[in-house]
């Protein structure tokens, strides 16, 4: 799950980029790997920095200092396609037929037939793994299409309604094209999110467009509005346009950004993150009584696992008439562990980030609630942990079913094989992960907790859950060939080719600008889409200057 921001700035004179790299670290829980910005300066040039790792190691104020202008976009990676070579770091950038940056969350499922028509008819190169350069060259092919020096609105609508009819997959994206303006769009499901939000600047508005709202609340952008399924919105300094880019099709946002991927401060599609992981932790409570009814049994306290599982947690406890206790003390500077590449890193980071105390646990009976268990690891990890400090029996309660399928639409979870419940009961699981006893949210109870903030939303993608794919396309075939691309054991051998072929793993050959090695690049716009004096005239006086 990456994170996009876009920020355009009603006066051209201000510099967006210190806004930017301060919403992108509300949107770090989407993606650790990478991070990237760029602006779009005078005379329509583009100025980038990103690389690997953490916002706040990327970029310092010399680096930031370095990106000019009053439009911008960046992105925060968790990569789902290729490797976690910063060659692939966001956003990406083409300069035929236009000037475009290009960020992108989600994953496309048809990558093998769209490179083969770039190679065999676009003739356009791709030079990483990445699907997100695909599809902004999908775009850029579309757009080279209109045939026209300059390009307007209704170009851009024609060019985005081509590339939807040939891409498959989840794609929420924001674009940025040179000395003319953002564009904002969603794929037909609106499996991934992406909204935007205006506050007023001068005699006009600023915009933001942004995964999650948390990041318009938190820059006083005010009115936020999702884009809707299947639809694009351009924002320049004269005007917003939206337009349904791609035919009606099955709303179906991902359920479990709920579960654990958005921060629960954001509203997303019109449902409070927060409320919707009460009413799990609710849904839950009603589920483990029965169960701890039915077998005989008793708990002693409720323990979260921080941190996404607090809010739920505590509301089970309430429901349940049981203490809740913060039973696990978290390392602040350890970030999300499920987000990090390689078992390896996964499993040593739980060890490293969560601490279990002796004082909650000794001689208890506890019930453990985390948001959801998918490869196990953090469940592992605790459960023993718990077991060491002195637990008498170690209950744990999911806020989300059994995962057994993998997610084709930007959550890594590419290969059944680590899934922990894939093929598993809930004994089976049990044992696996050491627990006493597992207790695991129905799927109807997880989509109604879900659902009930806004009923208009009939289905959720829950193919995590179900292995039923609202695009469609993914059979066994396309199963096996993920699995055989990106399962834990064939990415680490992936990574050092793509390390062999690069040199040392520096992705662009460019000046080095930024903390942590980021690199920053500044580059001259030669072709933009509009420059004629009537279209978009607010810009063109900044460009032309
Ligand atoms: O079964 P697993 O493969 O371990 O995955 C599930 C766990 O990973 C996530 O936590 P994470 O540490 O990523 O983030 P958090 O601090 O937001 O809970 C999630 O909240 C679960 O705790
Ligand atoms: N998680 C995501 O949204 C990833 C975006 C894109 N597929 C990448 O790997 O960079
Ligand atoms: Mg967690």
């Amino acid at each position: 799950m990456c994170g996009i921001l876009g920020l355009l700035a009603h006066d051209p004179s201000l510099d967006v980029a210190p806004e930017i790299v301060e919403g992108l670290s509300l949107l770090q829980h989407r993606g650790q790997d990478a991070a990237g910005v760029v602006t779009c300066g005078p005379k329509g040039r583009f100025f980038q920095v990103k690389a690997n790792g953490m916002v706040r190691d990327i970029f310092d104020a010399a680096s930031v200092s370095k990106l000019i202008g009053g439009m911008g976009i960046g992105h925060v990676r968790y990569p789902t396609a290729g490797s976690f070579n910063n060659a692939e770091a966001q956003p990406f950038y083409v300069n035929s037929p236009y000037g475009i940056c290009f960020a992108h969350n989600g994953n496309l499922i048809n990558t093998e037939s769209l490179l083969e028509f770039m190679d065999e008819e676009a003739h356009r190169h791709i030079n990483t793994a990445s699907d997100s350069e695909l599809l902004l060259n999908i775009f850029a092919y579309n757009l080279q299409l209109t045939g026209k020096f300059r390009i307007n609105e209704e170009d851009i609508f024609t060019a985005l309604g081509a590339m939807v009819k040939q891409v498959k997959g989840a794609y929420a994206c924001v674009a940025m094209l040179a000395g003319f303006g953002l564009i904002a769009f969603r794929d037909p499901n609106g499996i991934r999110p992406v909204g935007v939000a205006t506050r007023p600047s001068g005699s006009g508005k600023d915009w933001i467009i942004a995964s999650e709202s948390i990041v318009a609340d938190a820059n006083g952008f005010t009115d936020w509005d999702d884009v809707k399924p299947g639809e694009a919105i351009i924002i320049t300094r004269n005007r917003v346009t939206r337009r349904q880019i791609a035919e009606p099709s099955t709303f179906a946002p991902d359920i479990f950004e709920y579960v654990y991927f958005a921060r629960p401060d954001s509203v997303m599609d019109g449902i409070s993150v927060y409320r919707s992981r009460m009413a799990m932790g609710d849904a839950l409570a009603e589920k483990v009584k029965q169960v701890l009814q039915e077998k005989n049994l008793t708990i002693d306290v409720v323990i979260p696992v921080p941190d996404t599982s607090r809010v739920a947690a505590l509301n089970l406890a309430q429901k349940l008439g049981a203490p809740y206790r913060e039973g696990f003390i978290k390392n602040r500077y350890v970030g999300r562990t499920f987000i990090m590449p390689g078992q390896q890193m996964r499993k040593k980071n739980v060890r490293r980030k969560l601490n279990a105390m002796a004082l909650e646990f000794a001689d208890k009976h506890v019930l453990i609630v985390d948001d959801s268990i998918v490869r196990g690891t953090t469940s592992k990890e605790i459960i023993q942990m718990a077991k060491d400090v002195g637990a008498k029996k170690v209950y744990v309660a999911s806020c989300a079913p059994p995962i057994r399928y993998p997610n084709v639409y930007g959550i890594d979870m590419p290969s059944r094989k680590e899934l922990v419940a894939h093929s598993k009961d809930e004994e089976a699981i049990a044992e696996s992960i050491g627990a006493d006893l597992v207790i695991f949210q129905t799927l109807p109870d997880l989509v109604e907790s879900v659902r009930q903030w806004n009923p208009k939303i009939s289905e959720f993608d829950c193919s995590v859950f179900t292995g039923k794919y609202v695009t469609g396309g993914v059979d066994e075939a396309y199963l096996e060939h993920l699995e055989s691309l990106r399962a834990d054991n064939v990415r680490g051998k992936l990574h050092l080719s793509t390390l062999l072929v690069q040199g040392k793993g520096d992705g662009e050959a460019v000046g080095k600008g930024g903390a942590n090695g980021a690199t920053y690049q500044e580059k001259s716009t030669v072709s933009s889409p509009t420059n004629r004096k009537d279209d978009n005239v607010g810009l063109h006086n900044s460009f032309q200057t």
